[in-house]
């Protein structure tokens, strides 16, 4: 099987993969939307992309992706602790005080903000479109007085001294992965497996006042308990908004279908994106 994910080599979402199929073709990807438009091309047979982080929230790019440009399913879900560390090329370890900017993924940077605040706030921070693609720039450029924020396997991988070990803001630091596929299917992961969850994109009708509210009744009265929601923009003009909801248990035959029918009958539009099992690397 071939697995795309987020590039290059080190990334965080490589440590998903490198653990969640360790003995499949793994293809690394440049972006997010690289790696979601591989699968729809039938490039590979499925991708891993982060999907949202503790700290951080929703990564808007694949919520987008998977709503507005692709009809792909979730077939899977693992959750990984996420450590940062401030690292440089061995040339630069001396020149901490010589900062000029520091690279990373968005996310990872916002992670980190009230320790770049509190210790590197005159130096300017520049984003890149994944954490090792940072590290990745540093190994390429000694030359250059830049800093990255990256894993360990980063560091490692491109040859740069850790300065500064956990520099994220909060211990409990997670991000959810979710593997996409073209198809529903069941795939084994060796992760340890958690709860069974479905998500569903819902798009209520324009204007109708209490539309939400009976949304969520529909899924209230059947006792289906929701771990999130979450509102995003249509993009056909302010105010006007799709939901992505995580269901707390596995699609069946009778209560989740009773219950999307209803949304549908009061007019939404309902897109089941998948009903997989999710798992926690530790
Ligand atoms: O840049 C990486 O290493 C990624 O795998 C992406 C990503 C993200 O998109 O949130 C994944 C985990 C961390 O939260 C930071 C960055």
């Amino acid at each position: 099987m071939k697995v795309g994910f987020l590039g290059p080599i080190a990334t965080f979402t490589d440590l998903a993969v490198q653990h969640a199929f360790p003995d499949e073709d793994r293809i690394s990807f440049r972006t997010i939307p690289d790696c979601i438009e591989a699968v729809h091309n039938q490039e590979v047979d499925v991708a891993v992309v982060p999907l949202e982080n503790t700290l951080e929230g929703s990564v808007h790019l694949t919520v987008d992706y998977l709503f507005h440009e692709v009809d792909l399913k979730i077939i899977s879900e693992i959750t990984v602790p996420i450590q940062q560390h401030l690292m440089v090329h061995p040339n630069n370890e001396s020149k901490m005080n010589e900062l000029e900017k520091i690279l990373s993924h968005s996310h990872a940077i916002a992670q980190c903000h009230q320790y770049l605040h509190q210790h590197y706030r005159g130096v300017s921070t520049e984003y890149t479109t994944s954490t090792a693609a940072a590290a990745k720039f540093l190994k390429e450029h000694p030359e250059m007085k830049f800093a990255a924020i990256a894993n360990e396997l980063a560091a490692e991988i491109y040859g740069l001294t850790i300065m500064k070990r956990n520099i994220h803001d909060l211990k409990l630091n997670h991000t959810r992965f979710i593997v996409l596929s073209r198809e529903e299917r069941s795939i084994s992961l060796p992760l340890r497996k958690q709860e069974d969850k479905t998500t569903v994109m819902v798009t209520l009708p324009s204007d109708q006042s209490g539309a939400l509210h009976q949304v969520l009744s529909a899924l209230a009265w059947r006792k289906i308990n929701l771990s999130k929601i979450e509102s995003r923009p249509l993009k056909t003009g302010l105010g006007n908004y799709f939901f992505i909801l995580d269901i707390n248990q596995a699609i069946d035959e009778i209560l989740l279908p009773g219950a999307f029918e209803e949304m549908k009958a009061l007019g939404c539009d309902v897109k089941v994106i998948g009903s997989y099992p999710t798992h926690l690397l530790d």
